[in-house]
């Protein structure tokens, strides 16, 4: 390891992504596992994180203390909950260490402070770390401003694993971000997000998605533009967590020499329009 390898700290180590990205920090140069932390009452505390993650022991432990775990590390990758991240993002601000933050469903509130605490440190969050998709979210931007709203319907189709806790996906919402951007419209006013019963027909120029939840699938996205004589369809699907993880650590590296703010993997990508 060298000198100047990122100290990273793991929050939610024991879990789908916490486990794939002690794996790929293991694996890669530049970058070190400073701590590894899992939530207070957690079967996994004083584990070895290297043997949760399949690695065999790496000299570890999982601890529950995150103030102790982020004190000498230079940035924390989070993959948890939308609360505790929350938490976590002002721990990091304190710590004034870099914060990426993965965990998807978060709430307008919750959006609000990382906000507040990205005034003070280097947050990098995304609903999707991989590259596929966010380039994919710039398409989706070019053929929403390309196909005229009163002719094309947007329909945005997701499908997960059977564990997965929110719905739309943050990538199915990023998606659809990327549509209401090139159309010009705010997503919150133009969505459907669920239908059921009788609905009645579609309001033009809503943005539409639908959920399905299945199996072990690890993230299929579609965005589907509809008029009444085509259909185009711009799709990804993600063969497993390694790409999530292997975008994360991108960014940790990326924030090193970035001033505090607010960023997204568009930034650290080199794709965002603005
Ligand atoms: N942006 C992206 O590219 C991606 C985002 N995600 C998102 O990341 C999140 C996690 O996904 P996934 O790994 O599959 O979920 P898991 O449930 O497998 O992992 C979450 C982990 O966080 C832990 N945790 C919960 N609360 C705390 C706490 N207070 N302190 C420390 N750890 C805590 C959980 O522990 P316990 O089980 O003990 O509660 C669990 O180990 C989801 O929001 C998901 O949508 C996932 C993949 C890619
Ligand atoms: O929970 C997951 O697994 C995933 N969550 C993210 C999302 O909500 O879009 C990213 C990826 O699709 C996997």
């Amino acid at each position: 390891m060298s000198d100047d390898a990122m100290k990273l700290v793991v929050v939610g180590a024991a879990g789908r992504m916490g486990q794939a990205l002690i794996r790929l920090i293991h694996a890669t140069d530049g970058v070190t596992l400073h701590a590894a932390v899992a939530r207070l009452g957690s079967a996994f505390i004083g584990k070895d994180a290297g043997e949760i993650a399949g690695l065999g022991p790496i000299g570890v432990p999982v601890t529950d203390d995150p103030l102790s775990a982020f004190l000498h590390a230079e940035g924390v990758i989070d993959f948890t909950t939308p609360a505790t991240s929350v938490t976590f993002a002002g721990l990091a601000a304190q710590a004034r260490i870099i914060h990426i933050i993965g965990t998807t469903g978060c709430s307008d509130e919750d959006e609000a402070k990382f906000k507040a605490a990205a005034r003070h440190a280097r947050i990098v969050k995304s609903g999707n770390m991989g590259l596929g998709i966010n380039l994919l979210s710039v398409l989706v931007e070019q053929a929403a401003r390309a196909l005229p709203s009163n002719d094309w319907d947007i329909e945005v189709l997701e499908m997960h694993h059977r564990h997965k806790v929110d719905a739309p996906s943050g990538t199915a919402l990023l998606l659809g971000q990327a549509a209401a951007k090139g159309r010009g419209i705010d997503l919150s006013d133009n969505s459907t997000r669920v239908r059921d019963g009788h609905t009645g027909p579609r309001p033009t120029g809503a943005i539409g998605f639908a959920t399905l939840r299945g199996g072990g699938v690890v993230g299929d996205h579609s965005v589907i533009f509809a008029s009444e004589s085509e259909r185009l369809t711009l799709s990804h699907n993600a063969g497993d967590r390694s790409l999530f993880a292997r975008g994360a650590l991108q960014a940790a590296l990326w924030a090193r020499d970035k001033k505090p703010g607010l960023y997204s993997m568009l930034d650290v990508l080199g794709l965002a329009t603005h």
